[in-house]
């Protein structure tokens, strides 16, 4: 649904966004993560056509966005970090509004605003004026005119910026509703928000992809298996020294005590999955077996570590 091949924007001599290249499937709810002055907003904007790329090309649901940008740009919505919205009018005639520019059959237009008004819950608002609107439905209202006119994509730029956390919850929720029935790229610095809302992250910085997966593969894909925890019952026998033993372990430290058991941390070289051989060695020598699982980077280490390394971080995100 959406292609995005090397795109590259230079502000002068800075380049803010480097050979950027991404895909999302049809009803795929893609991340776009990284940190402030990362490239986002840039993406963003080339994205929704407001702004030409100085290379490359995007296209949405087939349409390229520099040769046939009025197609592209009739499927998408896009709300931007702050949302257009116009202080005088109220939220009903603002989306009336919205809908007549963006093209809606004017005998469809108070049906389509009535649902969308539905959907991201700013019905009890209708009769408010847009400037008297909280931060939370602002937001909503930025929502509920990107959808207006049933566009297959979703372009959203830090949705759930400034929001109270019960606000954050809500948005998050209605955006994992909207995904299926729409494509939708979400721009975000907030870690967690990928893992909630996202089936897929980009991570960029300093205008490049970092790392492109799951966020569930990803984390596995920087870890793996290289740490375990194994907690055993380790009576009367040296548990660290037989867990030291197993082949492709290359460290062992005790990290928990509950009661008889023992927690340990076994290090393992890159790319080795020592839990069968740690399960046999620790049943093997007579040793009661509590606990066995992968420690794995949270989404917050992984991010560090892809974007503050000395390697070349694909290199890191692709090891
Ligand atoms: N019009 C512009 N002229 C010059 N430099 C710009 C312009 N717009 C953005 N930049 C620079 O390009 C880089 C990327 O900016 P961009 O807004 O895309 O980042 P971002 O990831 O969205 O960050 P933030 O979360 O802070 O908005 C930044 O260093 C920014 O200062």
């Amino acid at each position: 649904m959406i292609e995005v091949q090397q795109l590259t924007k230079r502000y002068g001599p800075f380049t803010a966004v480097d050979g950027v290249s991404f895909n999302v499937g049809k009803g795929e709810i893609l991340g776009f993560l990284g940190p402030n002055g990362a490239g986002k907003t840039t993406t963003m904007r080339i994205l929704t056509g407001y702004m030409p790329p100085t290379e490359g090309r995007a296209r949405v649901a087939g349409f390229d966005l520099q040769e046939q940008p009025v197609e592209a740009k009739l499927r998408i919505g896009y709300l931007p970090e702050t949302p257009p919205l116009y202080p005088d009018m109220t939220v009903r005639e603002y989306l009336r509004f919205v809908a007549r520019i963006k093209g809606v059959p004017a005998a469809e237009q108070a049906a389509r605003v009535a649902a969308v008004m539905q959907r991201t819950h700013v019905a009890d608002m209708a009769h408010r004026h847009c400037g008297k609107l909280s931060k939370g439905y602002r937001q909503r209202v930025g929502l509920a005119q990107a959808l207006i006119h049933n566009p297959d994509v979703l372009v959203l730029d830090e949705p759930t910026a400034g929001l109270d956390p019960k606000q954050i919850i809500e948005t998050r929720e209605l955006i994992r509703s909207l995904g299926g029935d729409h494509t939708i790229v979400l721009s975000t610095h907030i870690l967690p928000e990928v893992a909630q809302t996202c089936q897929r992250v980009v991570i960029i910085n300093k205008g490049r992809v970092v790392a492109e997966d799951t966020p569930e593969n990803l984390t596995a894909r920087l870890q793996g298996a290289a740490s375990v925890y194994v907690e055993v019952d380790a009576q009367g026998a040296d548990a660290q020294a037989v867990l030291a033993a197993v082949p492709g372990v290359t460290s062992v430290t005790v990290s928990a005590q509950h009661g008889a058991a023992t927690g340990f941390e076994v290090q393992s070289e890159r790319g080795m999955d020592v839990r069968r051989s740690v399960a046999q060695a620790v049943v093997g020598a007579g040793l009661g077996l509590v606990e066995l699982r992968p420690t794995r980077m949270s989404l917050e280490e992984i991010f560090l570590q892809l974007t503050t390394t000395d390697t070349p971080s694909e290199e890191v995100a692709r090891a």
